[in-house]
């Protein structure tokens, strides 16, 4: 049987509706201690942006296989995602901050503790809460959500998802809490627009394949909400419960393969937890407080192009990229807080309406890949996840209901599931109850009437529209008139500017010719008496000018005289310049002749000099040669001296040589006698090296003899081991046995208590139809009986098992006990080896330190002789130093003495040289003489 009960209702999505459904309600109300938690208005009156979180997930195997490069880094303090990339002349470079940003090494664990762990206390506070995951395929949405591996064992898997972290803290606090609860779940697929139940039975899945069948509805309660009719809700009461629907619910997803990812999920998901939990007021009142947690795994957000969805699936895309397209807009225009919302454009957004912008808190978990080559879809889901950042919604506590509300409720409900079953079970055409069918009816007729009375509204509008553009288009005439009166009056206007613009520049044009012919006028009567002044005037120049014209004939006659007197004056000069050319003629041949005599004079002293000049380049040539004389000379007594360095240098060096090579043969006869020694060392040493090496045989032969007796111990061990684990297995095999037979008897007697519970609740619920109220209290008494009489079977069983349990205890402490006697006679025996063993060493350990005190000795001898042979080495050395030193002494003194004479040459050299410079100086100094003589002669 199974242990959730189903039902087939309304099922709304707004929080003011959720309420509203659970037949079981009130039975599945556990005793608790209730505590209401407080809730401040604050957030209500603020609004509270949606949170946004950031996951990247670590490369997958292929991915790391190829060294795909990595763009996305995840900086988790400072709560920021950095996209950098750089090819070529492409530089991207982008840092997004986030409420938190967890990087690829993230855990499931830190992510549900750190951001959701939250979320799902203000569940449990009355708030109803939305957790979205949203990213590109393959990035990790169904890996946040739902996680790895399923519950095994009983062990909680370490990868497990958001959800069933969240489901086992609900039922964790509440069990601690010891709380009155009842919760239900919810699970439905949003696929190419379409709402699919994945909770409903298998026969309700294959009629809704079939075309005749309607999908499930999306319907508006007329209150600003929506619901979902016909959605199966499952009332849950453990966390294992809640796990199998997932699964169910999970497998039934449809996937399509697409390039990118070949188990892509193509369509959205929601999977809602409804919690009601039991309050009492301090005036006693029974309160029920009502959560409901909402978890959404959309689809992936890649667009379509890039999915490579093709001809059946384009249909499929462009419906899942209707509704990613519409939560898009949806958050623009929240952010922007443009007037419109459009959430009616899609089932999602209608759905989601509440989370995005209501009542409800929310939480975006935008899941990204760090590869480079999802860097585009990396960047538009960041970019998207940060727009949503601005969401506010304005969070409130769902309000408490009364219990007998909610119960009266919950039985009107019960009346109204009666009829559909009655109708269904009756088939008489109509598949709902009549009252609904007819309630139905008049929701339509209303609705039809309120079109009817819009349509009228719409028409008289369109009427007062009509006359409002006709009266529209008159005024249009009366102006259209009106302004091409205004148009002609303004061109006569622009006209008569113009004729007395002109009047007026004509006027101004004969002032000016009037002011122009006044000056005229003026002007020519004031040369009228100009003219006449001048009149006068010439006049008067005219008499100057006849005395003038008679002056001028008496100076031409004054001007003839004179140019007679100048011929007579020509004349004479040129008679005078003749002579004075022959005088001069003459006086330049006697100079030539005197010319001539001087010349002569000059060649003849010129002669003299050059004879002059022989003679003292001749004592020159001689004073010269007595120097180069002198130099050689000087050279030549320098050329001995070194020879003489030469041949004391050679001494001494012979010398030297003669000590090295006594000191070197000397220093030979010493290290032979040093080798000698220490190859008898040697010797010495290898010789009780080879003995130490023949005793280690020995030793290594005894120590192998101990080894194979250890092994042969060991082996009879492992026998010993071998046999008490083969004892172990078989009781082991005889434990498994009883438990399986344990287990096939609790599950036959699980399976009678499950059948009984069937036929107690089949009979229950016809008596229920009558006597709701009192057949609860009946049915839970029946019901503990029937546990009660089942856990005290399971407690019999039980008892056997482990009285047969004692006694394979029993035999397993004999067979333990055994081998604890066969190990200490092991123990023993190993122990007596060990102690041969230990002597056999202790005996090669004496051996070796005698052995090694003989080395210590030679080497002591060794260092001794080494010592010796520094000493004399030693002294060998300062007699070398002291015969050198003499060596160099003497042929110091040799050079000084050298160097002696050397300088008494330098300074007699110098000397003559001093002399010869002098006679050479005053030839000079002669022949300069002769020189200015020669000048002065000239
Ligand atoms: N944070 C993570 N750590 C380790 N493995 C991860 C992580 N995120 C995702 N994966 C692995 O990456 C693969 C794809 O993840 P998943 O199916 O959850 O992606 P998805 O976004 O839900 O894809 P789809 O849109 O097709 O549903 C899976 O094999 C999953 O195990």
């Amino acid at each position: 049987m199974e242990p959730q009960q189903r039902r087939v209702g309304l099922v709304p999505l707004s929080p003011s509706h959720t309420a509203r459904s659970g037949d079981k309600l009130a039975r599945d109300l556990r005793p608790a201690d209730s505590s209401s938690s407080g809730h401040s208005k604050s957030d209500k009156d603020k609004g509270v942006n949606v949170q946004v979180l950031v996951r990247c997930r670590p490369l997958g195997e292929d991915e790391a296989r190829l060294n795909t490069p990595i763009v996305i880094s995840c900086n988790e303090g400072r709560r920021e995602v950095s996209a950098v990339q750089s090819i070529a002349n492409k530089q991207i470079d982008r840092t997004f901050a986030f409420d938190k940003v967890f990087g690829p090494n993230s855990k499931q664990k830190e992510l549900f503790e750190q951001a959701m762990s939250p979320i799902v206390n203000e569940v449990l506070e009355g708030y109803n809460c939305t957790i979205f995951a949203y990213g590109q395929t393959g990035t990790g949405k169904t890996y946040t959500m739902e996680g790895g591996a399923r519950k095994k064992n009983g062990e909680f898997p370490s990868d497990a998802g958001v959800i069933p972290r969240a489901v086992k803290q609900i039922f964790d606090i509440l069990e601690s809490q010891t709380a009155e609860y009842s919760m239900k779940v919810t699970f439905l697929e949003l696929y190419n627009e379409e709402i699919t139940d994945l909770l409903a039975p298998e026969e309700t899945l294959k009629f809704v394949d079939d075309k005749s069948k309607k999908p499930i509805a999306l319907m508006e309660d007329g209150k600003g909400g929506v619901f979902v009719r016909g959605l199966e809700e499952e009332v849950v009461c453990t966390a294992d419960e809640i796990y199998k629907i997932l699964e169910k619910g999970s497998a039934k997803r449809r996937t399509a393969e697409t390039l990118l990812n070949k188990q892509s999920s193509r369509s959205h998901s929601i999977f809602s937890i409804t919690i009601h939990i039991k309050e009492c007021t301090p005036e006693g009142e029974e309160m029920i407080k009502c959560g409901k947690l909402n978890l959404v795994d959309l689809a992936g957000s890649e667009n379509i192009s890039r999915s490579g969805a093709r001809e059946g699936r384009a249909r499929e895309a462009g419906e899942i990229n209707k509704s990613l397209l519409t939560l898009g807009r949806v958050i623009n225009a929240l952010v922007e807080h443009s007037g419109h919302v459009p959430y009616r454009d899609s089932k999602l957004t209608r759905l989601l309406r509440d989370s995005l912008g209501g009542k409800t808190k929310t939480c975006i978990v935008a899941t990204i890949s760090p590869s480079i080559h999802c860097l585009d879809e990396t960047l538009s889901t960041l970019d998207y996840a940060h727009r949503a950042k601005n969401i506010k919604n304005k969070p409130e506590i769902n309000q408490k209901m009364v219990k007998s509300a909610l119960i009266k409720d919950l039985y009107s409900e019960i009346d109204r599931l009666k009829q559909e079953v009655y109708a269904a079970r009756e088939k008489n055409g109509i598949y709902i109850p009549r009252d609904r069918h007819l309630q139905e009816e008049a929701e339509k007729k209303a609705m039809v009437e309120k079109i009817e009375r819009m349509e009228q509204e719409a028409e008289s509008k369109d009427k007062q529209l009509m006359e409002l553009q006709e009266l529209y288009n008159r005024q249009q005439l009366l102006t259209v008139e009106l302004s091409d009166k205004l148009e002609k009056t303004e061109k006569s206007l622009e006209e008569t500017e113009q004729s007395l613009f002109e009047l007026e520049e004509k006027h101004t044009q004969a002032n000016a010719t009037i002011k122009e012919k006044e000056f005229l006028i003026f002007n020519l009567l004031k040369s009228e008496k100009t003219l006449v002044e001048q009149a006068i005037e010439l006049r008067s120049d005219l008499k100057n000018a006849a005395s003038d014209v008679s002056n001028l004939f008496s100076t031409i006659e004054r001007k003839d005289k004179i140019a007679e007197g100048n011929r007579l004056l020509i004349q004479k000069f040129q008679s005078q310049l003749a002579q004075q050319l022959e005088d001069l003629h003459k006086a330049v041949a006697a100079s030539v002749m005197q010319q001539e005599q001087q010349l002569k004079a000059m060649e003849q002293d010129m002669h003299s000099f050059v004879s002059t000049k022989a003679e003292a380049i001749e004592n020159l040539r001689v004073q010269v040669g007595k120097l180069k004389n002198m130099y050689g000379s000087g050279i030549r007594v320098l050329d001995n001296l070194a020879e003489e360095l030469k041949g004391n240098n050679q001494l001494k060096f012979g010398e030297l040589n003669s000590e090295v090579a006594k000191h070197s043969s000397a220093l030979e006869d010493l290290f032979k006698g040093i080798a000698l020694e220490a190859n008898s060392l040697l010797k010495d040493l290898q010789t009780s090296l080879q003995k130490q090496e023949a005793k280690l045989t020995d030793y290594a032969r005894q120590q192998e003899a101990a080894h194979a007796r250890a092994v042969e111990n060991t082996r009879a061990v492992s026998k010993i081991t071998m046999n008490f684990f083969e004892t172990l297995h078989m009781h082991a095999s005889n434990l498994i046995q009883i438990v399986e037979e344990s287990q096939c008897t609790n599950d036959q007697k699980l399976y009678e208590l499950q059948k009984k519970f069937e036929e107690c609740t089949a009979f229950e619920e016809k008596q229920m139809l009558e006597k709701v109220a009192e057949m609860l209290a009946s049915s839970s008494s029946r019901k503990k009986k029937l546990v009660q009489m089942a856990v005290n079977d399971l407690r019999e069983s039980a008892n056997t098992k482990i009285s047969k349990l004692r006694q394979e205890t029993l035999t397993m402490q004999d067979s333990t006990s055994s081998i604890k006697a066969q190990w200490k006679i092991h123990m023993e025996k190993s122990e007596s080896n060990y102690h041969e063993d230990t002597s056999a060493v202790e005996s090669g350990k004496n051996d070796l330190v005698k052995v090694l005190q003989h080395c210590r000795k030679k080497a002591e001898l060794g260092a001794q002789q080494w010592r010796n042979a520094q000493e004399c080495i030693l002294s060998q050395e300062k007699r070398n130093a002291a015969s050198v030193d003499t060596i160099i002494r003497g042929g110091m003194e040799a050079n000084n003495l050298v160097r002696a004479r050397f300088s008494g040459a330098a300074s007699t050299t110098l000397e003559d040289a001093e002399i010869a410079n002098k006679d050479i100086k005053s030839s000079i100094e002669h022949s300069l003489q002769l020189d200015r003589d020669a000048c002065g002669n000239i």
